[in-house]
């Protein structure tokens, strides 16, 4: 069984918009959309795995961050963590910098469907904001 601690940024603009991209189609939860973060190494902190994937994948430096929820879900093959950080402020602009799709999309807008399963309270929580 794999243990995962996995921490991810919510990105939202001063109109309510949050940045998600698309999973790889090769990835585990395939096309899936997503908060972008992924796993927390050795020596870090959830928040700075979190501020370090931002900048990998979606190429801005958060400011501040709050965290919003913490989630544990099993899947068949792995338990996962999950940390969710809300991020309003923060310097560059999001974009699919490993050539994932990213969009904006409005909070109230979210479909938990599109989201791996353990997405699901948070996603609900943010769409009746
Ligand atoms: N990034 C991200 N991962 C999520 C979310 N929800 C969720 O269940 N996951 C799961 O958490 C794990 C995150 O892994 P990841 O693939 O992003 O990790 P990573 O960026 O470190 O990837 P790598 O090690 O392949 O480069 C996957 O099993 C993924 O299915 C989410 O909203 N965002
Ligand atoms: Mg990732």
């Amino acid at each position: 069984m794999k243990i995962l601690n996995i921490a991810v940024g919510i990105i939202r603009n001063p109109q309510g918009e949050i940045f998600i991209t698309r999973r790889a189609a090769d990835a585990h939860m395939a096309n899936k959309l997503e908060f972008p973060g992924g796993k927390i190494e050795a020596g870090e902190t959830p928040e700075q795995a979190m501020s370090r994937e931002l900048q990998e994948e979606v190429g801005i430096t958060p400011v501040e961050a709050v965290l919003f929820d913490k989630l544990e879900y099993q899947f068949p093959d792995r338990h996962i963590t999950l940390w969710f950080w809300l991020v309003e402020r923060w310097e560059g602009q999001p974009w699919g910098k490993e050539g994932q799709p990213g969009e904006w999309i409005a909070q109230d807008q979210l479909n938990a469907e599109d989201f791996p399963p353990a997405n699901e309270p948070v996603i609900t929580r943010l769409a009746q904001r």
